[in-house]
């Protein structure tokens, strides 16, 4: 089925870093309603996110319920199936997975071990791990990458792709804000030793995805605020990210 196959595309581990050229990975986020959804599909992404944090792009369980019935009735292909979280607890996280067929489980905010081995013995779900990344202009001490490791290294034993994106103190993500990326490369090489995806989100668009995918050893991208027009999903800017990732390949030459 496509989305084992997705999911298994997901798993693909920092092995494949050392191949020359490979697909990076694009997830579209923050999907709000039916029509888009459905859009975008067409553009064969490999991840598509619903937000069920509270946010101005959170969603209903019921709604995207029905949206993904509809897809399967009308025969598209379905890509990997993200719901993202801030700090959800046990309730919130059943209450979604009991009802959305996801096959990925985004988690914003603070680690909790337990959280993640309870979903991982209950639910057929990749587990993604954001490290959030601060920027210089927060104006606090610049987090260093020892003390975000330290701060994932504990449930990393249950996450199945480390995502990093920018701190976003408000509402935990799609702030729209690009990071630091000469951090990326120190993740990159620990994480290859974990044997772990790397993805990067935060204020990417289709005007910078090209550069990140081609001179940062990575395995996806993720984006939400950059494909946006006033707030709101744009099919042709979720088309040109979608391209320029796919023209712009890491080791390409
Ligand atoms: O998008 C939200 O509103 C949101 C709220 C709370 C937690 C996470 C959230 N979004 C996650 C994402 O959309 C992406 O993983 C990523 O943060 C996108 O960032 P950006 O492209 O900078 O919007």
């Amino acid at each position: 089925m496509e989305v084992e196959a997705s999911k298994e595309q997901a798993s693909s581990t920092a092995s494949a870093r050392s191949c020359a050229a490979r697909a990076t990975k694009v997830k579209i986020c923050g999907l709000t309603d039916f029509e888009m959804t459905r859009r975008v599909v067409k553009l064969r992404p490999d991840h598509i996110g619903f937000v069920f944090a509270p946010s101005r792009r959170q969603v209903q369980p019921s709604h995207v319920k029905q949206w993904l019935l509809k897809l399967r009735e009308e025969g598209d292909a379905l890509p990997d199936l993200a719901g993202v979280f801030a700090n959800p607890t046990r309730e919130e996280l059943k209450q979604v997975l009991d009802e959305v067929p996801l096959t990925s489980v985004q988690l914003h905010g603070k680690g909790d071990t337990a959280l993640l081995k309870w979903m991982k013995d209950h639910y057929d779900v990749q587990i993604w791990r954001t490290v959030p990344i601060i920027r210089d202009d927060e104006r606090q001490p610049r987090q260093s990458i020892a003390a975000a490791a330290a701060a994932y290294e504990l449930d990393v034993q249950y996450a199945d792709v480390v995502l990093l994106d920018t701190h976003c103190p408000i509402q935990g993500g799609g702030s729209g804000k690009v990071f630091d990326w000469t951090v990326i490369p120190s993740y990159a090489d620990q994480l290859a030793s974990l044997r772990l995806p790397l993805y990067i989100a935060g204020g990417l668009s289709a005007d910078n995805v090209g550069l990140v995918v081609r001179e940062y050893d990575i395995d996806g991208v993720d984006v939400s605020s950059g494909v946006e027009t006033n707030g709101v999903k744009d099919i042709s800017k979720v088309e040109e990210f979608i391209e320029r990732v796919r023209g712009n390949e890491h080791g390409k030459e």
